[in-house]
Parts: C-alpha cells; sequence; structure tokens
C-alpha cells in the first residue's frame, strides 16, 4: 500500500476522517463487495480525506480481505488508510486478543479503538469493571504503540457518559492519551445531541484535558452536520463523517457537507486546493458504487441544491446569480439550474432557453407565449421541470413556428387479449395467459406504414410498433431504449376516470431524456409521450 507519510503535515493540524467504508456500511441496505471498497476508497482518495477508514479487520473475511488486497491495489495520494475495531477484551491481554491481533497485522499504519467511556455501558454492555475497562484502553493502545501504529480512539457513547460520570468519561480519555493515543475522538453514538451541547462539553474537554479531540456524530436528531461544525468551533480538530451521510440508523455527518462548510463558510482549508470543486462528481460516483440513489436535496451536492423553480427568483437570477444563491456552485462542482414550471415567470423562461440554447432576449413576444402555454399546460396536468425534452420541443414549435415533426399518425389500436385455458386436466386447475398487441398506422418520409406489435403490456406494444415502423425511415431509432416509465393519477377522487400523466425516460445509450404525457387513460398519456420521446430523440441526433 503506498501511503503518503506525511499525511499528517499535508493536512497541516486538522484531520479529514472519512468513516464510509466502516460505519458508511452499517446503513441498512448496503453491502458493498471488496471491489466496491476500493473504488470508493479511490474516490474519498481523490477528494482529498486525510484518513479512510477502510473497515475491521478480523470482524468479517471481507475487511480482512480489504486490508490485504489494499495493501497492493491502493495507490492512495492524499490519505492514509486506518484499521477499526474494538480494544481487547476484558480479563485477556492485548497482545492474546485475535481481534487486536487483526488489527495490528492489517497492515493500516493508523489504527482506530472504539472504547466505552460511558459508565453505565461498561458495566451493563461489557459487564466488567470501571477500572478493568481503562485497562482495556491502556493495554491496547500501549501494544499498538508499541507495535508501531498510530492509534486514535473513538470514545463510545462519550456526550451521554459525560452525563452520567463526567470524571469517569474523563478519565478513559486521558487513559487513551497518556497510552499514545494521538486523537481522541468524541462520539455521540446515540446521535442525541443538539449543536449547543456539544459546543459545551468538547470546550470543557479540550480546557481540562489537553486531549486532541476528534468529533464523530450520528444524524438521530438531524444535527450531525452542525454539531461536528459546533465541535469544531468549540476545539476539536479531527471531524469524522461519510460520504452522503451514509451510517448506522439515520446516518453519519455528511462529510462532504461538513468539509464544505469548513472550507466555504468557516474559512478552514481542510483539504488540498482545488479538490473541493471534485466533490458532486465524487458524492454521485461513490452513490453509483453504493447503488443508492443520491438524494437530490442534499446540500451544495445534490441535483436540486442550486435549482430554481420560482419564477421571483429567477428574476433576480437573470440579473445576478448571487441573489438567491449562497455560493458559487461551481465550488463544489455543481450547477446551477432553472426549472419550468407553473410557477416560472417570463425571466424563468427566457433562462431556461438559455440554458438549452436560445437566445430569447430580442423575442419577448415567443417568452410570453411560452410562459402562458407552460402555466396552462401545468393547469391540465402536464409538468415540465420533469420533462426538459417536452420542454425544449414546445420551445421550439414557439421559436420556429411548427413543432418538429418526423412521422404522421394516421391511427393507433391495442388489443388485449388474456386467455384462461386449462393446462392439464382436472377441475380448477387453470392457467392465464396475456397478450397485447398495437397496430400503428403512419406515414414517414413519403412512405405509409401499418405495423404491428406485441408486448407484454398496451405500452410496451405500442412502443415496439411504433419504433418498428419509424426506424426503417431513421435508423438513429434503434440506438433509443425507454428506460424508465412513471405513471401518476392526478385527480385521486376520480378512482379509474382520473387524468392520467406519464414521464417517460428514453436513452441513446449516452445520455438521456424525459417526456410528459397527459390524459383520460394511461394509454393516451403515454402514447404522447412516447411519441415525444422518440421525437426529441431524432432532435437531438440532427436527423432532417
Ligand atoms: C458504535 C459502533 O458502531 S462500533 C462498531 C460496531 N461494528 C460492528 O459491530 C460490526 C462488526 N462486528 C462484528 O463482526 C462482531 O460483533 C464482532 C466480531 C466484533 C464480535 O462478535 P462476537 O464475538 O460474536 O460478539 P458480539 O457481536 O455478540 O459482541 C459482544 C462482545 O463484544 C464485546 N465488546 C463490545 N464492545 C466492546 C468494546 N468497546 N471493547 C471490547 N469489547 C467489546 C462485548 O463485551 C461482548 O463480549 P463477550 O462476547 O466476551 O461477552
Ligand atoms: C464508533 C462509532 O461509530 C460510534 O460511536 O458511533
Amino acid at each position: 500500500m503506498n501511503q503518503p507519510a506525511d499525511a499528517l503535515d499535508l493536512h497541516g493540524a486538522f484531520h479529514v476522517y472519512d468513516t464510509t467504508l466502516r460505519d458508511g456500511m452499517q446503513q441498512e441496505g448496503l453491502n458493498p463487495t471488496v471491489a466496491d471498497k476500493l473504488t470508493i476508497a479511490r474516490q474519498l482518495d481523490g477528494l482529498g480525506v486525510g484518513y479512510i477508514e477502510g473497515g475491521w479487520p478480523g470482524a468479517n473475511p471481507k475487511d480482512t480481505e480489504f486490508f490485504r488486497r489494499a495493501a497492493t491495489e491502493l495507490d492512495l495520494q492524499h490519505a492514509r488508510l486506518a484499521a477499526f475495531g474494538a480494544t481487547r477484551r476484558a480479563g485477556v491481554k492485548a497482545a492474546d486478543d485475535p481481534l487486536v491481533a487483526a488489527l495490528r497485522d492489517s497492515g493500516a499504519g493508523v489504527v482506530t479503538l472504539v472504547a466505552k467511556s460511558h459508565a453505565g455501558h461498561v458495566e451493563k454492555a461489557l459487564r466488567t469493571t470501571l477500572a478493568e475497562n481503562l485497562a482495556m484502553v491502556r493495554d491496547t493502545v500501549s501494544h499498538l504503540r508499541a507495535e508501531g501504529q498510530q492509534v486514535f480512539l473513538d470514545a463510545e457513547h462519550f456526550f451521554d457518559g459525560y452525563r452520567l460520570d463526567r470524571a469517569y468519561a474523563l478519565e478513559v480519555l486521558r487513559t487513551a492519551y497518556d497510552a499514545g493515543a494521538d486523537v481522541i475522538a468524541l462520539c455521540d453514538t446515540n446521535g442525541g445531541m443538539l449543536p449547543g451541547w456539544v459546543a459545551d462539553v468538547v470546550h470543557d474537554v479540550v480546557q481540562t484535558t489537553g486531549v486532541r479531540v476528534g468529533i464523530h456524530c450520528h444524524n438521530d436528531t438531524g444535527c450531525a452536520v452542525a454539531n461536528t461544525l459546533a465541535a469544531v468551533e468549540a476545539g476539536a480538530t479531527h471531524v469524522q463523517g461519510c460520504i452522503n451521510g451514509y451510517g448506522e440508523r439515520t446516518g453519519n455527518a455528511d462529510l462532504v457537507n461538513v468539509v464544505a462548510n469548513l472550507e466555504l463558510k468557516l474559512d478552514r482549508k481542510v483539504l488540498p486546493p482545488g479538490l473541493l470543486a471534485e466533490a458532486t462528481r465524487i458524492a454521485h460516483a461513490v452513490a453509483e458504487v453504493t447503488n443508492v440513489p443520491p438524494a437530490s436535496r442534499q446540500p451544495y451536492v445534490g441535483v436540486s441544491a442550486f435549482a430554481h423553480k420560482a419564477g421571483l427568483h429567477a428574476s433576480a437570477i437573470k440579473i445576478d446569480p448571487d441573489l438567491y444563491q449562497h455560493m458559487d456552485p461551481a465550488g463544489v462542482g455543481n450547477d446551477m439550474r432553472l426549472l419550468v414550471s407553473e410557477m416560472a415567470g417570463r425571466a424563468s423562461i427566457e433562462l431556461k432557453g438559455k440554458e438549452l440554447g436560445f437566445d430569447l432576449s430580442e423575442h419577448p413576444e415567443v417568452v410570453t407565449r411560452v410562459t402562458a402555454r407552460v402555466k396552462e399546460m401545468e393547469s391540465g396536468g402536464y409538468t415540465f421541470e420533469a420533462a426538459d425534452a417536452s420542454f425544449e420541443l414546445l420551445l421550439i414549435e414557439e421559436v420556429e413556428g411548427r413543432r418538429p415533426s418526423y412521422f404522421d399518425v394516421e391511427s393507433w389500436r391495442i388489443i388485449s387479449e388474456t386467455l384462461t385455458r386449462p393446462y392439464r386436466p382436472g377441475p380448477g386447475e387453470e392457467t392465464v395467459t396475456q397478450s397485447t398487441e398495437a397496430t400503428v398506422k403512419l406515414r414517414a418520409a413519403g412512405v405509409r406504414y401499418v405495423v404491428t406489435g406485441e408486448g407484454n403490456g398496451p405500452v410496451n406494444a405500442l412502443d415496439q410498433a411504433l419504433r418498428t415502423a419509424i426506424v426503417q425511415a431513421y435508423p438513429a431509432i434503434a440506438k433509443f431504449e425507454l428506460i424508465d416509465f412513471k405513471v401518476r393519477i392526478l385527480d385521486q377522487g376520480h378512482g379509474t376516470d382520473a387524468i392520467t400523466r406519464v414521464l417517460i425516460e428514453t436513452s441513446d445509450g449516452e445520455s438521456s431524456w424525459v417526456t410528459v404525457g397527459v390524459g383520460a387513460n394511461v394509454i393516451e398519456a403515454s402514447w404522447e409521450a412516447l411519441v415525444d420521446g422518440l421525437t426529441y430523440g431524432l432532435v437531438r441526433h440532427h436527423v432532417e
């Protein structure tokens, strides 16, 4: 494993410590492979964090394997790898405890030990004495230090323990520090703290013990990031967290939010220069690996973090984006976006047009018409903020005086059949077979096509028939694929009589676009969105 020996110097006095690969993976539903963990480690290194906690070697074969492979497969430029694990068990020597041995033999230069700092937990969970717990901390830290490893201590349940028995909680910290631990991270393990409480405790610890304080917060009160910042302002110089706020229960402090706030709001340079601008790309790349869709409203790096919907906001942004943004999105590698909806005003339409490559500044009459059509169509159930491609078709129609059109549909028809037939003689033994076929009649490039398509449902059958017909005139369509289909019933009181909205996402293998259709039934709405999806694809591919 190639680790920068000067990681501490590189990051000055401040540590950014990532625990995505350990605490982050304690999140319900996350179960990465070793290869996934190695990929995430590379991404975290690209963000410039100082430490990457890779897991708990010895606790499970996967984490042991991660450290084994990390030794040859990771070439970290910024971070040092840390192995996480517990202090020795009660009543055994640190050198004889197999889990401590796994930490020692992990190849990681840093070991982060979790230890009890709450007197009640020592007695109830460890079922040992307060003195033996101190000995467990002292022995394990000393043993690993003697083996040449740098040791950090995660003081589990510290804030709750401090409330119960301040003297004992502080004694655990001093014991670890005196034995050679470089950092004592105070953990809000149950995540129940608020910023003012964290600040008071951290301030007291810094003043009375002189230990180097770190902070590890869970998000059960929704305050993990705020608690982390409060701790830093009270004297903590080591922050722990997980990318995208992953972690046990409600998660850990979102490390991207923590570092962005430290750098941009508190003027603390905690990452190597320029790397904060990689944050959006990296947060999304990690989400791809974990297969958890990124939260669109995630501060700083979410796709909606700089998305503006209200007309009044857009009109001010047209003059100066700073009027409705707390920072330049480029600072974290994000982009400003304008959303078109019934809340749009003329400025929203003009800015959205510009984003799509249409300069409408000299065409106020077009802006007025588009604004009016958007509001009217949205009141009828359309939504353009989620369907940029349908909006662009509408815009082209108003700018050029005609909607792009590659084929003229004469008619379409669906037949859905359910066959119930016995598959074996005998009463009550039946099987049901469904089949749907669609017939589309249209003219494309001067030729009339009558095509039938089969599918596992009406929309699938229509899609098959439509693309089979027009691919003959426009071969580019062969690459297009329907990748997502969402149906929403709009006036819920009307049951099966309701208005239906369909959003369809189409891909050409490199990019994707979303179109919308609205109708009295799901098939009508889907047809409109399908036609728009293929039409927009042809426009995008510059098909004449
Ligand atoms: C707050 C946190 O998130 S800390 C991180 C927690 N992460 C994990 O638990 C994930 C990995 N854990 C594991 O794979 C397993 O729990 C292991 C391998 C660590 C231990 O497994 P087991 O030996 O089967 O024990 P179990 O899971 O029931 O844990 C309880 C044991 O750990 C001991 N223990 C708990 N906390 C500590 C601690 N801080 N220091 C030392 N021992 C501890 C308990 O005393 C108990 O020991 P005992 O079995 O001798 O009575
Ligand atoms: C160590 C840890 O993850 C916690 O106390 O929350």
